[in-house]
């Protein structure tokens, strides 16, 4: 890319950095005619783009090593590397190579299930015996191998017809005295089961969710531009919006652990793509899904067909077809034209291959090309090409040529190269950077314990979410129509690959639609959200929160008045000039009519302040100067303050680390007590390091086993948030459930209103799925019932 850039000359360069959208059918093409005599840039493409030069194809030889590894490994009895050494080989198999008279996949997935029936993984086992009979359905091993995995889990029918099948298939005599005697063990052990009473099985859990009948609008503004409302009021919880993506793609930190289609985590028993070695996929349904049918095997079934009874005939059968809801793919397959073992979709980033997914798509589904007169976007979806640095700029542009270029190797729709199609991917990939949205896990939570919830909820930032792994990328059509607020009302989360979007709170008709592209109020203050939202979403946030004063903003970051027993609020000269300014643009700040009650001056000053009203308030406001209280006048030095408090965080970080590392000593602690001390009478009481101190001292109590203390700081920490958020805002949850744990374990039966108000947050914004999302919610339920 870096000689592609220099080369280009610097008046064209120039030419490009100063282009409109409505220069690029000129600045597309002459930096394309420019390429074309330029041999690197052929070079590059065939790099990237000719098979024969790929490293992301299969390659039997190095296959071939990986499963002689694998097999050193599961005889030295090491499963972990054996696991390791058969997946890494299947990534790399041909899926037509044959190693001793059998299919080299098979045999890998046949030798992963007895690793994982060795390490009783058992449903993992069965997969796997599935996957090696879909190819070769004669094998006897795997029949052998799935029915003791089947009758390990207790499906003894199942287990006899395997071996049954096995004993048939099964060549060697002494192979099928073998499988005789197993089954002489299964079928005593199914007599036992069917002369005892049955069990009882739970019912699964049914995740459908209450659909209430809400109607969308797409509304336009001169601030936004396009925005969502609602036709009706909603009631809190309510789901107001699903979706699929139009296209995602996995992020590259990702690409080893989560599944390259539904994104969720990959399991041990992971399924590689059949063509090239990059994608990743959790079952045969999701490679299906993202690459099409590309490889059809040919099973030999009539090969054992005629020996077999009816009954085996169609327990055969059920296991070795692939059924036809995997087949069936839904929508077009995303990785199909990637697949081809070549380079680009490994290296190009992945907005550019997300780009590639868009683009091919479209014309898919238009069933043509791109040379379309009446064809004006990809996409409708807004962009801020216009407004990007000259440098994005020329890189976009040589992208754009680059993914074309890449393109036309793959056979399945013709695409020209010339300004027209250039210029739809610069415009696509600058949607892209507008629009799409990162699709995000919860970090998984096997233990379950109370210190481990606690823990987890405390690890990072306060107010940051639960350690959230952000996972793909993804454009949704009608998601991208949902402008931003720094306090939305509605609440975005995923399931696989589908958007949810919920109301948090009650949103009357015609009232937008907004969520949260990133931080919001009581996160991080005004100036900081709004210089985040420019840089990173290039807009300038016209939020109803952003344009308005609100308790959150004006304290987050404030001080103490020197006078200890005076509640009032002062401001260092940053926040001051800020809010001011917002006086100055927003003239209506001074009306009342505007104020919703929440979090409103209007509500702080009749609540804890007492400034004598909404005029006064804005009044002192606009005379008062950095560093005096805005309530008596009273003079704090700002930068000794600054100064004292950045002191006292030394000991506090002190006590981070060693909770870090689990071993937080007396004097550590007792030194953070003296800090929370000096914060407490140096920053306004509702300051967010405060509550971020108390958390961190409710975790070192907890650790020390000093329950009391640990509840103390908690209910501190949660005090000062619900000045900060509103009452059910989802941060509040979050710290509910430390001090519900807290609770449980010193037996106290104030836990079970805290779970249930836990439960009520989590319900405003994941409904029934909150269950699905965080488990550990049912599972401080069921502790409740010890208490
Ligand atoms: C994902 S799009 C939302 C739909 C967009 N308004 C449209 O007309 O297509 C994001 C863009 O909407 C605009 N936008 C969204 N929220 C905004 C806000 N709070 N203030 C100003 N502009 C906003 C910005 O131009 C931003 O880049």
């Amino acid at each position: 890319m870096e000689t592609l850039k220099s080369a280009v000359p610097e008046t064209l360069k120039r030419m490009i950095g100063e282009s409109t959208p409505s220069d690029l059918p000129l600045t597309c093409s002459s930096l394309l005619d420019f390429l074309l005599q330029f041999n690197p840039f052929h070079h590059m493409v065939e790099d990237l783009a000719e098979p024969e030069r790929g490293l992301c194809g299969k390659n039997k030889d190095e296959a071939l090593k990986l499963k002689k590894k694998g097999n050193q490994f599961f005889l030295a009895g090491d499963c972990a590397n054996a696991l390791a050494s058969y997946s890494q080989a299947l990534r790399v198999a041909p899926m037509d190579a044959d190693d001793m008279d059998k299919n080299l996949v098979a045999t890998l997935y046949m030798n992963r299930a007895s690793v994982f029936h060795k390490m009783n993984l058992l449903a993992e086992c069965l997969r796997d015996c599935d996957r090696a009979l879909q190819i070769s359905p004669s094998y006897a091993k795997a029949w052998y191998r799935r029915g003791r995995a089947n009758a390990s889990l207790g499906n003894y029918e199942d287990a006899i017809h395997d071996l049954n099948v096995a004993k048939i298939v099964e060549s060697s005599l002494s192979g099928k005295r073998q499988i005789e005697s197993e089954l002489k063990t299964i079928l005593d052990g199914y007599n036992n089961t069917i002369n005892s009473p049955a069990q009882h099985t739970e019912d699964t859990l049914n995740i459908l969710d209450e659909s209430h009948q809400i109607e969308l609008q797409c509304v336009t503004t001169p601030d936004k531009g396009r925005g969502m409302a609602s036709k009706n009021d909603i009631p809190p919880a309510s789901l107001i919006h699903t979706e699929e993506p139009f296209a995602a793609i996995i992020l590259k930190q990702c690409r080893e652990t989560h599944c390259h289609y539904c994104f969720n985590e990959l399991s041990a028993d992971k399924v590689p793509c059949t063509s090239c070695s990059i994608p990743l996929y959790c079952s045969k349904y999701c490679q299906l899904q993202a690459g099409g049918v590309s490889f059809q095997h040919n099973p030999k079934n009539h090969d054992i067909q005629e020996n077999l009874s009816s009954n085996l005939e169609k327990h055969v059968a059920k296991v070795t077809l692939v059924a036809d809801s995997e087949r069936d793919t839904k929508q077009i397959p995303e990785h199909k034209h990637e697949c081809q073992g070549v380079n680009w979709p490994a290296i190009l980033p992945p907005e550019i291959v997300l780009a590639g997914r868009l683009l091919v798509k479209s014309i898919i589904e238009r069933g043509g090309s791109l040379d379309n007169a009446n064809f004006r976007q990809i996409v409708d979806l807004s962009h801020h090409y216009s407004t990007m640095p000259p440098e994005s700029k020329l890189e976009l542009h040589i992208y754009s040529i680059v993914l074309l270029s890449c393109l036309r190797y793959f056979k399945g729709f013709e695409l020209k190269i010339n300004g027209f199609s250039i210029e739809q991917v610069v415009i696509l990939v600058s949607q892209i950077r507008v629009n799409s949205m990162t699709i995000v896990r919860m970090n998984s939570n096997e233990d379950h314990g109370l210190e481990h919830q606690f823990r987890k909820f405390s690890s990072g930032a306060l107010t940051s979410n639960v350690e959230q792994v952000k996972v793909a990328q993804a454009i949704y059509e009608t998601g991208s129509l949902f402008n931003h607020s720094c306090q939305p009302k509605i609440h975005v989360y995923f399931l696989s690959r589908t958007l949810f979007i919920r109301a948090t709170e009650f949103v009357a008709a015609g009232c937008p639609l907004e969520l949260s592209y990133g931080p919001q109020v009581g996160q991080w203050g005004c100036k900081d959200r709004i210089r985040f939202l420019e840089d990173e979403y290039s807009f300038r946030c016209h939020c109803s929160v952003c344009s308005e004063l609100n308790l959150s903003d004006l304290v987050l970051n404030a001080f103490h008045c020197v006078k200890q027993n005076c509640s009032g609020i002062v401001f260092d000269s940053c926040v001051l000039n800020h809010e001011k300014q917002k006086i100055k643009h927003y003239p209506s700040i001074a009306s009342t009519s505007r104020l919703e009650p929440h979090l409103k001056v209007d509500n702080f000053i009749n609540d804890a302040i007492h400034y004598g009203g909404q005029d006064t308030f804005l009044n002192s406001l606009s005379s008062v100067n950095p560093g005096y209280c805005l309530k008596c006048g009273s003079y704090r030095d700002i930068e000794s303050s600054s100064a004292a408090v950045s002191k006292a965080w030394k000991p506090i970080r002190r006590l981070r680390d060693a909770l870090g590392s689990e071993d937080v000593s007396g004097t550590t602690l007792s030194d953070a007590l003296k800090c929370l001390d000096l914060l407490r009478s140096t920053l306004h009481a509702y300051n967010k390091s405060i509550a971020e101190v108390e958390d961190s001292l409710a975790q070192a109590f907890c650790l020390a086993g000093d329950t009391p203390r640990a509840m103390a700081h908690c209910k501190a920490s949660i005090e000062i948030l619900e000045k900060l958020y509103n009452p059910n805002h989802i941060v509040i949850g979050y710290e509910l459930v430390k001090l519900a744990s807290i609770q449980l374990s010193s037996g106290e039966s104030t836990a079970v209103d805290t779970i249930n108000r836990v439960g009520e947050i989590f319900s405003r914004y994941y409904g029934s799925q909150a269950d699905i999302i965080f488990p550990y919610l049912q599972f401080l339920r069921r502790q409740t019932q010890k208490l």
